[in-house]
């Protein structure tokens, strides 16, 4: 199969050299010509502008999107529009609120499929977990890439109709905000607390066998390993927010109490107060972890 990747970032390069390494072959775009050429010494077949891009792609089109939720995907669909109908396919793979994609999907010519994405630039040697949005023809269509670019076949699933991939994707990453403030208080406590621990050691020993062990708690033990104890000079405002914000926002509108993912929202606003606290500084560090976020450092 031939793919067209746009957005040669941290996340759409591991999608081009998954792709790439299952024997399919890419188009590659991006706005930064380091990113076009990086694809390109991975085997991408490099394009130097959108149009570029769609010329090279043969008639029955398949088109993922890696670029920032947001502004960035509906340029990028204006610009493709005219080149696309009903027999192309268009992956969003990115963050994008779930209602955007309805909308997205709705004045589409090609079948959109909204898909979230987990698993991080860190995750990129595993694969990544697909939550797919969208018609099911056009699912099973992508599905040789879907098994590239994601774990294997265990790796993805058609979530229902438009806007469902990215409806679960928001909701895991609220999950991810409660966990990361649960482990966060849990190291504040025992930084703060009566015994004088090595965090890293009560990592480890919770990640062999421990109920709470996790991957969130594997990238805690690489945060202590790597920083110190005390997290050396890693910062306490965290940035990001806006998956949290949708996901409590929908709790409200569905009545659905959500106790824990706005309390870890807040903190996460709290934090840009500058005040200092641990458990925040270890979201930063987690947030690197698992996103490669740039790490916000303290004088
Ligand atoms: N980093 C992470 O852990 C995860 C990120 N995501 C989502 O994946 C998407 C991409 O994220 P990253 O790769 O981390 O971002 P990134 O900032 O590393 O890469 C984005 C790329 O898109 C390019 N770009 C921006 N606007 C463009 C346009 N109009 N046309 C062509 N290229 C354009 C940029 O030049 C850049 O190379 C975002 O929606 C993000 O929320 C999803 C899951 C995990
Ligand atoms: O989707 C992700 C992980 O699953 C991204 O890393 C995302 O950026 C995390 O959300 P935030 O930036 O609000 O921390």
């Amino acid at each position: 199969m031939q793919l067209g990747l746009i957005g040669l970032g941290r996340m759409g390069q591991i999608v081009v050299d998954r792709t790439l390494a299952a024997g399919h072959d890419v188009v590659a775009f991006d706005l930064d010509d380091e990113a076009v050429a990086t694809a390109a010494d991975a085997g991408a077949d490099p394009a130097d502008s959108l149009a570029d891009f769609v010329d090279q792609l043969g008639s029955e089109k398949r088109i993922w999107l890696m670029v920032p939720a947001g502004e960035a995907v509906d340029v990028t669909l204006e610009e493709l529009e005219d080149h696309l109908d009903g027999d192309d396919v268009v992956v969003d793979g990115g963050n994008s609120y779930f209602e955007d994609s309805v909308r997205r999907a709705e004045s589409c010519p090609a079948a959109y499929l909204d898909c979230g994405t987990s698993g991080g630039p860190a995750g990129a040697e595993l694969g990544f977990s697909l939550m797919v949005g969208g018609p099911q023809w056009a699912y099973d269509e992508l599905e040789p890439v879907f098994d590239a670019v994601a774990t294997g076949p265990d790796g993805h699933e058609r979530m229902g109709p438009a806007g469902s991939g990215h409806y679960v994707k928001m909701i895991h990453n609220g999950v991810e905000y409660a966990l990361m403030q649960a482990y966060g208080e849990g190291f504040e406590l025992l930084h703060e607390g009566r015994f004088d621990l090595d965090l890293e050691n009560v990592a480890s020993v919770w990640n062999n066998g421990a109920v709470i062990r996790s991957w969130l708690l594997e990238l805690c033990e690489e945060a202590f390993r790597e920083e110190g104890t005390d997290l050396g000079t890693v910062a306490d405002r965290v940035e990001g927010g806006s998956t949290g914000t949708w996901t409590v926002q929908e709790g409200l509108e569905q009545e659905v109490p959500l106790p824990l993912i706005y309390t870890a929202l807040s903190e996460r606003f709290g934090s840009r107060a500058d005040d200092g606290r641990f458990s925040r500084r270890l979201a930063n560090r987690l947030r690197y972890g698992f996103g490669r976020h740039e790490v916000p450092r303290r004088e």
